[in-house]
């Protein structure tokens, strides 16, 4: 239940909410049933037949319609008295400019994409609105606060990029479906149906391989006279089958590794049956593309079967004859689509004949389709908890409660032991927010270091700093450097005894900041990942006042809490569908999700409570 001095900052506020789509349409349901009054809404998109499992403020009639118009009739339709202003727009209209952005209180993001997430930082950042930005991806979820001057911006950490593979994975020694997805798409289904004039890596190898050049060239191109029954299983036996013989001969290849199987059509699908493959014209009756498709074709419709062999050799000789009888005009400018039924399962066929060559489990359609888009499938109930999750936040903003800001990617660590140190990972010199470490706010007067590895980090503030392998005491200059922000902070130590509780609450004091310059870091080097003890002092240090465990007893020294940790690894661009996603586990601590990643973080996130 909200305090009726929250009632009061919410019926008081004006927000924009960018996207109404999966997150947007629990959002607004949210925000209304909250007793939000005056809400703004940017979408771009009408509403498509793919959203209605969970964008639940949508029904079939109104497919085609404005997204940020439908979702506002059926709020009123039970919230009849509140202001809903809808744009079916996109947020990088020149309309949506700066002061259009002044206008609001607090901002919320419930985007797919990472460049309209960018855009709406910097006009918040410009307007100096605060924006709650979020993301889902299947089970996970995260949200962010970013208020300028307080927090980092959306922009401050770099994004992780897209997973790519190595070449000769794809070409030669797949091992997982993923990479017979990968070969399936981007070599065969482009070097077939794509751009001829583009490098193509299936191309290469057959040059490479093939005896004569020429022959290396034609082996993809239809022959002159051939039936398109007989060029598809031509290329049929030259990928799975003559390809494999080629790479079984390299030996060395294999000695560590599975053989393949040569795959060749005639094996997998006699002549005769060959004949009763597909009836194209039965199965569509306009000449509409996209309609276009083999398992219709063939009398097959559970996209979540995994076909066998047989059936895998049916549908790749059956979406082949199709390109080229149904969508000749197409061929040489395709690329693959995931919304492409046709493509999808040309690549799924390909795919699985490949995986079965190299005793890799087959997937279905279905599955293969997410691969093939990198897609991870939405879940409605992640989408309602992150948008329950955006109002908390929101709310906070709009009281201004600083303090209890639920910012992942803002990242503070306290340390409340003896040595007392504050360390918080502030802002980095991004170029968007240009906010300087030490205005990134310390809250409270803390000290601000901007610090990467965060494993050193862990040793260096849950020990006492006279203890450290290299001891930290007064008289010490510390370089903390973080290499993939090309920042260098250097701290003198002077060690004091006692703190004014009132002024000093933190037990330390900062004071100065210069920046090393390139030539000076250089010089400076620090000692470990980053941080250590060294004599660098050349650069104008932070002088900081470090209360230790030795301080006598004035009896003004604060009761510690425990300290406790916890790392994150960003997905704040977990709805990007670009991305691809790596094995990521839950944590449920307390109030907060936190998320783990296999990997170490691009950036991680130690929170005291
Ligand atoms: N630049 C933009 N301007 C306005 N709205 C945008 C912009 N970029 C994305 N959006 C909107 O953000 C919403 C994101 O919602 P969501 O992630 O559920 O995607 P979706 O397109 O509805 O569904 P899916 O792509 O999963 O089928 C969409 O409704 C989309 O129109
Ligand atoms: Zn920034």
């Amino acid at each position: 239940m909200a305090s009726q001095q929250q009632l009061t900052t919410i019926k008081g506020a004006k927000v924009l909410m960018v996207g109404a789509g999966g997150i947007g349409c629990e959002l607004l349901k949210t925000l209304a049933l909250s007793g939000f009054q005056d809400i703004h809404i940017i979408d771009m998109d009408t509403i498509e037949v793919s959203n209605l499992n969970r964008q639940f403020l949508f029904r079939q009639s109104h497919v085609g319609q404005s997204k940020a118009k439908v979702a506002r009739e059926a709020i009123l339709k039970f919230r009849p008295h509140i202001n809903i202003s809808p744009y079916h727009a996109n947020v990088k209209d020149p309309d949506f400019n700066v002061d259009f952005f002044k206008q609001f209180n607090v901002v919320l993001n419930g985007l797919d994409n990472l460049d309209a997430r960018r855009h709406v930082n910097r006009l918040c950042l410009a307007a100096e609105v605060p924006l709650v930005e979020s993301g889902t991806t299947g089970f996970l979820g995260q949200v962010t606060v970013h208020v300028k001057g307080r927090t980092e911006c959306y922009e401050c950490q770099p994004k992780p990029a897209p997973k790519t593979y190595p070449v000769c994975t794809i070409t030669s020694t797949p091992s997982k479906f993923v990479h017979c997805i990968v070969w399936a798409k981007d070599l065969l289904f482009a070097k077939l149906f794509g751009d001829k004039n583009q490098g193509n890596d299936l191309n290469v190898r057959s040059t490479d391989d093939a005896s004569s050049s020429e022959h290396a060239e034609d082996v993809f191109e239809r022959r002159k006279d051939e039936e398109i029954e007989q060029y598809g299983r031509r290329i049929y036996d030259h990928v799975f089958g003559y390809n494999i013989e080629l790479a079984l001969s390299n030996e060395e290849t294999w000695k560590n590794r599975n053989r393949p199987k040569p795959i060749y059509s005639s094996d997998t699908l006699p002549n005769g049956l060959a004949q009763q493959n597909g009836n194209m014209d039965k199965n569509y009756a306009t000449d509409d593309p996209s309609s276009v498709s083999a398992m219709a074709s063939l009398g097959m419709k559970n996209p979540q079967d995994i076909w066998s062999l047989m059936e895998n050799t049916r549908i790749f000789l059956e979406a082949f004859k199709l390109f080229f009888v149904k969508r000749e005009k197409e061929i040489g400018n395709l690329t693959f689509d995931k919304d492409d039924q046709l493509a999808v399962e040309f690549v799924t066929a390909s795919a699985n004949i490949r995986a079965s060559s190299f005793g890799i489990p087959l997937h279905s359609l279905f599955e293969a389709k997410g691969i093939a888009g990198n897609i991870v499938h939405a879940v409605a109930t992640t989408n309602a908890i992150i948008a329950g999750l955006i109002v908390i936040e929101a709310i906070k903003v709009l009281q201004n409660d600083t303090k209890n800001y639920s910012e992942l990617v803002f990242f503070v660590v306290e340390h409340l032991a003896p040595c007392v140190l504050y360390l918080m990972l502030a802002a980095p010199e991004c170029d968007i927010c240009h906010v300087e470490p030490h205005e990134a706010r310390a809250p409270n007067g803390r000290c601000v270091v901007p610090v990467d590895p965060f494993e050193n980090l862990a040793m260096f503030v849950s020990e006492v700093l006279s203890e450290l392998p290299s001891p930290i005491t007064s008289g010490t200059a510390v370089t903390v450097e973080d290499l993939k922000q090309e920042l260098t902070c250097n701290i003198n130590i002077k060690h004091r005894e006692e703190f004014d509780e009132e002024k000093e609450p933190d037990g330390m004091l900062l004071s100065g900041w210069t920046q090393a310059s390139p030539e000076e870091k250089d010089d400076n080097k620090s000692v470990g990942n980053g941080v250590g003890a060294s004599d660098a002092s050349k650069t104008a240090p932070v002088e900081v006042d470090k209360n230790d465990e030795m301080g006598s007893g004035s009896g003004k020294k604060r009761k510690l809490p425990e300290v406790s940790e916890a790392a994150v690894q960003d997905c704040s661009n977990v709805n990007d569908k670009s991305i691809n996603h790596k094995r990521l586990e839950l944590v449920e601590d307390d109030d907060d999700f936190l998320m783990l990643d296999e990997e170490p973080g691009i950036y991680k996130k130690k929170k005291l409570q």
